[in-house]
């Protein structure tokens, strides 16, 4: 690989000796890694699982593909492995309200809903609507609960978000240092200066992010590229321009201190972490945490979004559940265009919001009825279904590509959770003999 020649002399100025095991690891093949996602039931996966990540729980090293019942299902997702540590310093707890304000394509959001574990609420967003439309597809099938995804930019979502997050994480839109390794094509748009105006776009996302903490409430900024101005230079001036503390990130093998004499000096700069590609198999990345102090602690309040599912619509839902399911799995009802959603109590008016989903989709609704949605399945607890129905993997290629199979006769009609070696893969409805697909059109492939 060829590294943009100002590329090679800055480093070198920065780095001295060490610079030279630094760009030696543009040369290296890319590392891969994965992520097995622990919100699935457990099932029987064709995966090779010897490799773990000893810093990431459920994450290890190697190549998955994606035309498999393993990744159409949810259960893996791949991710470089320098990039999962991020969501481990976010460290989000059980119960807490949690803002991935650059979410798309969705590594970090699926990560910190794995870890939620289904509890508090995740906010996804994600500014660029064709990005926010892979979110939507990834965290569908990562089966995370309730989960709001948006497609706004930072200040809209600050007016509705006042003092409401407990953890926000700004994995920031940045020059990608760390991606010309696999990637190269992100070398073009590299020149010197781009940096600087990374960092300008970084200044006016960071301080709308800010509006949406609550005081206590930690911000995890994150970048994958290694330039100063991006890095360090970015935290010294959040912590001069407002209330906030470094908040320690423990370093394990491999993480490097970030480094006060590229920014201002300030010591508190080297509790950030720095992750080089020559000290840890990853491409690289920047992690600061900050606590936000500000003086005036008055939190806000805001107007939550009410159910909107009454009358017929509510007796469709009901029928649906008597007839379908051992409990009803919607938290609450809210009818969006053409779909039925379960979404969290404590999500805000969604009027002046740009939406992609409010929660998880749990029924389209038809002329006078309601058909079970493809997120429930990947969502729900196989146990909360009256019929299930495994399929081969043989037949788990002829649901995706969206044909009919052929099904005991003596099976009762109605709708199965089909899975494969244990893995919910979606909803079919059995009518004398024949299982009707319902794989999502724009989902549907062929091996
Ligand atoms: C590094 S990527 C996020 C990767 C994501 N967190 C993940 O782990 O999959 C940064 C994201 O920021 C978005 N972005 C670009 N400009 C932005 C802006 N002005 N405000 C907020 N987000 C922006 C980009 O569209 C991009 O999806």
């Amino acid at each position: 690989m060829q590294l943009p020649p100002a590329f090679i002399s800055k480093y070198q100025a920065l780095l001295g000796a060490e610079a030279i095991p630094f760009l030696d690891s543009f040369q290296a093949p890319a590392v891969h890694g994965f992520r097995i996602n622990p919100l699935k039931p457990p099932a029987n996966l064709t995966i090779d699982l010897s490799h773990p990540i000893p810093t990431v729980p459920n994450g290890y090293y190697g190549k998955v593909a994606g035309k498999t019942p393993e990744h159409q299902s949810g259960y893996v997702y791949s991710q470089e492995p320098s990039a999962m540590q991020v969501a481990q310093v976010v460290n989000p707890q059980a119960g807490e309200r949690v803002l991935d304000l650059c979410a798309a394509p969705g590594g970090k959001s699926t990560q910190l809903a794995g870890m939620l574990n289904n509890s508090g609420l995740l906010v996804a967003n994600e500014i660029d609507r064709s990005r926010a439309k892979v979110l939507v597809e990834n965290l569908e099938r990562a089966g995370v609960w309730n989960p709001l995804i948006l497609n706004e930019d930072p200040d809209s979502l600050a007016r509705h978000f006042p003092r409401y997050f407990d953890k926000i994480l700004v994995d920031a839109p940045c020059s990608g240092e760390g991606m010309f390794r696999k990637n190269p094509q992100a070398m073009k748009y590299w020149s010197l200066d781009y940096p600087a105006a990374c960092a300008v776009r970084q200044r006016t996302i960071l301080p709308a992010a800010l509006k949406m903490l609550k005081p206590g409430g930690e911000l995890v900024y994150s970048t994958c590229t290694f330039a100063p101005e991006e890095d360090e230079q970015i935290i010294a001036w959040l912590l001069k321009e407002f209330p906030l503390k470094v908040v320690p990130i423990t370093k394990t093998a491999g993480m490097e201190d970030g480094r006060p004499a590229w920014a201002n000096q300030n010591p508190a700069l080297a509790d950030t972490v720095r992750l080089f590609p020559q000290n840890l198999p990853g491409d690289g990345h920047f992690i600061a945490k900050l606590r936000y102090e500000p003086t005036d602690a008055a939190g806000s309040l805001i107007k939550t979004q009410r159910s909107n599912v009454a009358g017929e619509l509510r007796k469709w839902w009901q029928q649906l559940v008597s007839t379908e399911f051992t409990v009803d799995p919607a938290t609450n009802l809210l009818s969006f265009g053409k779909t039925l959603y379960s979404y969290h109590p404590d999500i805000p008016d969604l009027q002046q919001l740009k939406v992609m989903r409010p929660g998880t989709p749990v029924a389209n609704i038809k002329k006078q009825r309601l058909e079970p949605a493809y997120g429930l399945a990947l969502a729900l607890k196989p146990q909360s279904v009256q019929k299930r129905l495994t399929l081969t993997r043989a037949e788990w290629q002829i649901y995706v590509h969206g044909d009919t199979l052929s099904v005991d006769p003596k099976l009762p009609k109605g709708w199965y959770l089909l899975d494969c070696q244990g893995m919910p893969i979606g909803f079919g409805k059995v009518v004398q003999g024949t299982l009707k697909n319902f794989f999502p059109k724009g989902l549907r492939f062929q091996i």
